[in-house]
Protein backbone atom coordinates (compact mmCIF):
# COMPACT_ATOMS: atom_id res chain seq x y z
CA UNK A 1 0.00 0.00 0.00
CA UNK A 2 1.38 3.34 -1.00
CA UNK A 3 1.21 5.98 2.05
CA UNK A 4 0.81 9.25 0.44
CA UNK A 5 3.03 12.22 1.72
CA UNK A 6 0.43 14.12 3.26
CA UNK A 7 -0.60 11.08 5.28
CA UNK A 8 3.17 10.76 6.34
CA UNK A 9 3.21 14.33 7.31
CA UNK A 10 0.32 13.62 9.88
CA UNK A 11 2.08 10.59 11.24
CA UNK A 12 4.86 12.69 12.16
CA UNK A 13 3.60 15.27 13.38
CA UNK A 14 1.58 12.26 15.72
CA UNK A 15 5.13 11.06 16.82
CA UNK A 16 6.82 14.24 17.55
CA UNK A 17 5.94 17.59 19.71
CA UNK A 18 7.11 19.62 18.39
CA UNK A 19 7.34 18.09 15.32
CA UNK A 20 10.91 20.11 13.77
CA UNK A 21 10.65 20.98 10.30
CA UNK A 22 14.09 21.82 8.81
CA UNK A 23 14.66 23.93 5.77
CA UNK A 24 16.68 22.16 2.85
CA UNK A 25 17.69 24.84 0.13
CA UNK A 26 18.03 21.81 -2.36
CA UNK A 27 17.80 18.08 -2.88
CA UNK A 28 21.30 17.54 -1.52
CA UNK A 29 20.12 19.57 2.03
CA UNK A 30 17.47 16.92 1.83
CA UNK A 31 19.59 14.43 2.18
CA UNK A 32 22.10 15.97 5.14
CA UNK A 33 18.58 16.75 6.90
CA UNK A 34 17.15 13.15 6.70
CA UNK A 35 20.48 11.39 7.71
CA UNK A 36 20.23 13.77 11.02
CA UNK A 37 17.11 12.34 11.81
CA UNK A 38 14.62 14.96 11.13
CA UNK A 39 11.14 13.39 9.97
CA UNK A 40 9.74 16.37 7.91
CA UNK A 41 11.57 19.03 5.52
CA UNK A 42 10.65 22.63 4.29
CA UNK A 43 11.32 24.18 1.28
CA UNK A 44 11.19 28.31 1.84
CA UNK A 45 9.46 30.43 -0.74
CA UNK A 46 12.52 33.00 0.11
CA UNK A 47 14.98 30.16 -0.31
CA UNK A 48 13.79 29.64 -3.78
CA UNK A 49 13.84 33.00 -4.22
CA UNK A 50 17.15 33.39 -3.31
CA UNK A 51 19.27 30.64 -3.78
CA UNK A 52 17.28 29.25 -6.93
CA UNK A 53 16.86 32.54 -8.65
CA UNK A 54 19.23 34.72 -6.76
CA UNK A 55 16.29 37.70 -5.83
CA UNK A 56 14.38 38.78 -3.38
CA UNK A 57 11.47 37.44 -1.24
CA UNK A 58 8.99 39.62 -2.92
CA UNK A 59 6.73 37.60 -5.03
CA UNK A 60 9.09 37.36 -7.81
CA UNK A 61 9.33 33.88 -7.72
CA UNK A 62 6.39 31.61 -9.44
CA UNK A 63 4.35 28.12 -8.71
CA UNK A 64 6.55 26.68 -11.70
CA UNK A 65 10.06 27.88 -9.65
CA UNK A 66 8.73 26.19 -6.84
CA UNK A 67 7.65 23.15 -8.11
CA UNK A 68 11.08 22.98 -10.00
CA UNK A 69 12.65 22.37 -6.51
CA UNK A 70 9.76 20.72 -4.91
CA UNK A 71 9.71 17.45 -7.50
CA UNK A 72 14.05 17.53 -7.37
CA UNK A 73 13.89 17.19 -3.31
CA UNK A 74 10.59 14.60 -3.41
CA UNK A 75 12.19 12.41 -6.56
CA UNK A 76 15.16 11.69 -3.54
CA UNK A 77 13.67 11.76 -0.36
CA UNK A 78 10.80 10.32 1.20
CA UNK A 79 10.34 12.20 4.08
CA UNK A 80 7.16 14.57 4.52
CA UNK A 81 7.59 17.94 2.65
CA UNK A 82 6.10 20.83 3.56
CA UNK A 83 6.16 24.00 1.11
CA UNK A 84 5.83 27.68 1.17
CA UNK A 85 2.88 28.25 -1.17
CA UNK A 86 2.98 32.32 -0.35
CA UNK A 87 -0.48 33.73 -1.19
CA UNK A 88 -1.25 30.79 -3.54
CA UNK A 89 0.35 32.29 -6.53
CA UNK A 90 -3.08 34.59 -7.78
CA UNK A 91 -6.65 34.06 -7.21
CA UNK A 92 -8.62 31.39 -6.03
CA UNK A 93 -8.24 29.22 -9.11
CA UNK A 94 -4.76 29.88 -8.95
CA UNK A 95 -5.03 28.42 -5.58
CA UNK A 96 -6.46 25.40 -6.49
CA UNK A 97 -4.16 24.66 -8.88
CA UNK A 98 -1.02 24.74 -6.45
CA UNK A 99 -3.05 22.91 -4.35
CA UNK A 100 -3.33 19.98 -7.19
CA UNK A 101 0.21 20.77 -8.74
CA UNK A 102 1.79 20.34 -5.00
CA UNK A 103 0.24 16.93 -4.36
CA UNK A 104 1.18 15.83 -8.04
CA UNK A 105 4.98 16.81 -7.25
CA UNK A 106 4.82 14.85 -3.93
CA UNK A 107 4.82 17.50 -1.55
CA UNK A 108 3.07 16.29 2.25
CA UNK A 109 1.78 20.05 3.09
CA UNK A 110 1.90 23.71 1.86
CA UNK A 111 1.37 26.74 3.85
CA UNK A 112 -0.63 29.87 2.60
CA UNK A 113 -0.74 33.33 3.69
CA UNK A 114 -3.11 36.15 4.27
CA UNK A 115 -0.41 38.69 2.60
CA UNK A 116 -1.42 40.82 -0.24
CA UNK A 117 -0.21 39.17 -3.60
CA UNK A 118 2.59 41.88 -3.53
CA UNK A 119 4.34 40.00 -0.83
CA UNK A 120 7.52 39.83 1.12
CA UNK A 121 8.97 38.66 4.08
CA UNK A 122 6.52 38.09 6.61
CA UNK A 123 9.52 39.59 9.38
CA UNK A 124 10.12 42.71 7.52
CA UNK A 125 7.72 45.99 8.36
CA UNK A 126 5.24 47.13 5.72
CA UNK A 127 3.41 44.57 5.12
CA UNK A 128 -0.25 44.43 4.03
CA UNK A 129 -3.03 41.32 3.97
CA UNK A 130 -6.13 41.37 2.27
CA UNK A 131 -9.29 41.10 4.18
CA UNK A 132 -10.65 37.56 6.50
CA UNK A 133 -13.17 37.13 3.81
CA UNK A 134 -10.34 36.95 1.09
CA UNK A 135 -7.93 34.70 3.08
CA UNK A 136 -11.19 32.68 3.80
CA UNK A 137 -11.72 31.99 0.28
CA UNK A 138 -7.94 31.63 -0.12
CA UNK A 139 -8.44 28.42 2.28
CA UNK A 140 -12.05 26.92 1.08
CA UNK A 141 -10.46 26.70 -2.79
CA UNK A 142 -7.18 24.88 -0.97
CA UNK A 143 -9.42 22.35 0.76
CA UNK A 144 -11.41 22.00 -2.07
CA UNK A 145 -9.11 21.52 -4.53
CA UNK A 146 -6.91 18.66 -2.91
CA UNK A 147 -6.57 15.25 -4.72
CA UNK A 148 -5.34 13.81 -2.06
CA UNK A 149 -7.85 14.36 2.02
CA UNK A 150 -4.62 13.74 3.47
CA UNK A 151 -2.62 16.59 2.49
CA UNK A 152 -1.93 19.30 4.86
CA UNK A 153 -3.48 22.55 4.24
CA UNK A 154 -1.89 25.33 6.71
CA UNK A 155 -2.87 28.93 7.18
CA UNK A 156 -0.12 31.32 7.86
CA UNK A 157 -1.48 34.38 8.80
CA UNK A 158 0.53 37.79 9.17
CA UNK A 159 -1.80 39.67 10.73
CA UNK A 160 -0.38 40.27 14.07
CA UNK A 161 2.03 42.74 12.85
CA UNK A 162 -0.32 44.59 10.77
CA UNK A 163 -3.37 44.45 12.82
CA UNK A 164 -2.59 42.74 16.38
CA UNK A 165 -3.11 39.40 18.51
CA UNK A 166 -7.56 39.75 18.41
CA UNK A 167 -7.73 40.39 14.73
CA UNK A 168 -4.33 37.43 14.65
CA UNK A 169 -6.42 34.73 16.80
CA UNK A 170 -9.89 35.73 15.06
CA UNK A 171 -8.80 35.21 11.80
CA UNK A 172 -6.74 32.15 12.82
CA UNK A 173 -10.44 30.99 14.05
CA UNK A 174 -11.86 31.45 10.62
CA UNK A 175 -9.31 29.81 8.88
CA UNK A 176 -10.00 26.63 10.83
CA UNK A 177 -13.70 26.83 10.01
CA UNK A 178 -12.68 27.10 6.43
CA UNK A 179 -10.89 24.25 6.73
CA UNK A 180 -7.14 24.58 7.78
CA UNK A 181 -5.48 21.86 9.51
CA UNK A 182 -3.36 23.84 10.58
CA UNK A 183 -2.53 27.35 12.10
CA UNK A 184 1.28 29.09 11.60
CA UNK A 185 1.22 32.86 13.11
CA UNK A 186 3.99 34.56 11.46
CA UNK A 187 6.65 37.18 13.60
CA UNK A 188 5.66 35.81 17.31
CA UNK A 189 7.28 38.12 19.56
CA UNK A 190 6.03 36.54 22.57
CA UNK A 191 5.94 33.02 23.95
CA UNK A 192 2.64 33.19 25.54
CA UNK A 193 1.32 33.96 22.16
CA UNK A 194 1.18 30.67 20.68
CA UNK A 195 -0.27 29.31 24.27
CA UNK A 196 -2.80 31.64 23.19
CA UNK A 197 -3.09 30.71 19.81
CA UNK A 198 -3.09 27.30 20.49
CA UNK A 199 -6.07 27.39 23.01
CA UNK A 200 -8.34 29.29 20.70
CA UNK A 201 -8.26 26.87 18.06
CA UNK A 202 -8.46 23.47 17.68
CA UNK A 203 -5.81 22.18 14.98
CA UNK A 204 -1.86 22.42 15.67
CA UNK A 205 0.04 25.48 15.88
CA UNK A 206 3.13 25.99 14.37
CA UNK A 207 6.40 28.54 15.27
CA UNK A 208 8.84 30.01 12.84
CA UNK A 209 11.73 29.98 14.33
CA UNK A 210 13.73 31.97 12.08
CA UNK A 211 17.07 33.78 12.61
CA UNK A 212 17.28 37.92 12.55
CA UNK A 213 13.80 38.03 12.18
CA UNK A 214 10.89 39.53 14.94
CA UNK A 215 10.56 36.41 16.39
CA UNK A 216 13.41 35.23 19.28
CA UNK A 217 15.16 31.93 19.29
CA UNK A 218 12.81 29.80 21.27
CA UNK A 219 14.08 26.69 22.18
CA UNK A 220 11.95 23.39 21.35
CA UNK A 221 11.89 22.79 24.96
CA UNK A 222 10.39 26.71 25.51
CA UNK A 223 7.78 26.16 22.45
CA UNK A 224 6.46 22.54 23.84
CA UNK A 225 5.70 24.37 26.80
CA UNK A 226 3.97 26.78 25.32
CA UNK A 227 1.81 24.02 23.15
CA UNK A 228 3.58 24.73 20.10
CA UNK A 229 2.84 21.46 17.66
CA UNK A 230 5.43 22.48 14.81
CA UNK A 231 8.88 24.45 15.18
CA UNK A 232 9.85 25.61 11.62
CA UNK A 233 13.51 26.53 10.76
CA UNK A 234 13.53 27.79 7.14
CA UNK A 235 16.82 29.04 6.13
CA UNK A 236 19.10 28.36 8.94
CA UNK A 237 21.13 25.72 7.17
CA UNK A 238 21.50 27.79 3.96
CA UNK A 239 22.45 31.33 5.97
CA UNK A 240 25.23 28.76 7.50
CA UNK A 241 25.79 27.42 3.73
CA UNK A 242 25.89 31.01 2.39
CA UNK A 243 28.39 32.70 5.23
CA UNK A 244 30.38 29.42 4.58
CA UNK A 245 30.63 30.00 1.05
CA UNK A 246 31.23 33.65 1.24
CA UNK A 247 34.54 33.06 2.99
CA UNK A 248 36.02 30.36 0.66
CA UNK A 249 35.23 32.90 -1.98
CA UNK A 250 37.33 35.12 -0.33
CA UNK A 251 40.02 33.35 1.15
CA UNK A 252 40.26 31.76 -2.71
CA UNK A 253 40.62 35.17 -4.22
CA UNK A 254 42.65 36.84 -1.03
CA UNK A 255 45.28 34.30 -0.54
CA UNK A 256 45.43 32.42 -4.19
CA UNK A 257 44.74 28.73 -1.76
CA UNK A 258 41.69 27.77 -0.43
CA UNK A 259 43.96 25.89 2.37
CA UNK A 260 42.66 27.59 5.09
CA UNK A 261 39.14 26.83 4.58
CA UNK A 262 40.00 23.11 4.02
CA UNK A 263 38.93 21.91 7.73
CA UNK A 264 35.35 23.89 7.03
CA UNK A 265 34.30 21.54 4.18
CA UNK A 266 32.81 18.80 3.70
CA UNK A 267 35.41 16.03 2.48
CA UNK A 268 34.64 13.94 -1.26
CA UNK A 269 34.11 10.83 1.23
CA UNK A 270 31.41 12.66 3.24
CA UNK A 271 29.87 13.75 -0.16
CA UNK A 272 30.04 10.46 -1.97
CA UNK A 273 28.13 8.73 1.42
CA UNK A 274 25.75 11.04 1.58
CA UNK A 275 24.93 10.73 -2.12
CA UNK A 276 25.25 6.67 -1.36
CA UNK A 277 27.86 7.21 -4.62
CA UNK A 278 28.45 3.72 -3.97
CA UNK A 279 25.09 2.09 -3.67
CA UNK A 280 24.55 4.09 -7.48
CA UNK A 281 28.14 2.52 -8.36
CA UNK A 282 27.75 -0.91 -7.25
CA UNK A 283 24.05 -1.22 -9.30
CA UNK A 284 26.06 0.16 -11.92
CA UNK A 285 28.43 -2.61 -12.16
CA UNK A 286 26.17 -5.50 -11.36
CA UNK A 287 23.81 -4.79 -13.53
CA UNK A 288 25.86 -3.32 -16.21
CA UNK A 289 29.55 -4.78 -16.21
CA UNK A 290 29.53 -4.01 -19.30
CA UNK A 291 28.72 0.32 -19.17
CA UNK A 292 31.21 2.70 -20.03
CA UNK A 293 34.22 0.02 -20.94
CA UNK A 294 36.15 0.57 -24.31
CA UNK A 295 33.66 -1.07 -27.28
CA UNK A 296 36.18 -4.32 -29.44
CA UNK A 297 36.44 -3.20 -32.66
C1 LIG B 1 9.02 31.36 6.20
C2 LIG B 1 9.40 32.30 5.12
O1 LIG B 1 8.24 32.75 4.46
C3 LIG B 1 10.23 31.58 4.06
O2 LIG B 1 10.17 32.01 2.89
O3 LIG B 1 10.95 30.66 4.39
C4 LIG B 1 10.20 33.52 5.61
C5 LIG B 1 11.48 33.17 6.31
C6 LIG B 1 12.46 34.33 6.46
O4 LIG B 1 12.46 35.23 5.60
O5 LIG B 1 13.24 34.29 7.40
C7 LIG B 1 9.28 34.37 6.48
O6 LIG B 1 9.18 34.13 7.69
O7 LIG B 1 8.62 35.27 5.91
Amino acid sequence: MIISAGSRFRAALAEEKPLQVVGCINAYAARLAARTGFKALYLSGGGVAAASLGVPDLAISTLDDVLTDVRRITDIIDLPLLVDADTGFGGVLNVARTVKSLIKAGAAALHIEDQVDAKRCGHLPGKMIVSEAQMVDRIKAAVDARTDPRFVIMARTDALAVEGLQSAMDRACAFVEAGADIIFPEAVTELDTYRRFAAAVSVPVLANITEFGATPLYSVEELAKADVSLVLYPLSAFRAMSAAALNVYRTIRNEGTQKKTIDTMQTRAELYDFLDYHAYEEKLNVMFPESGKPEDD
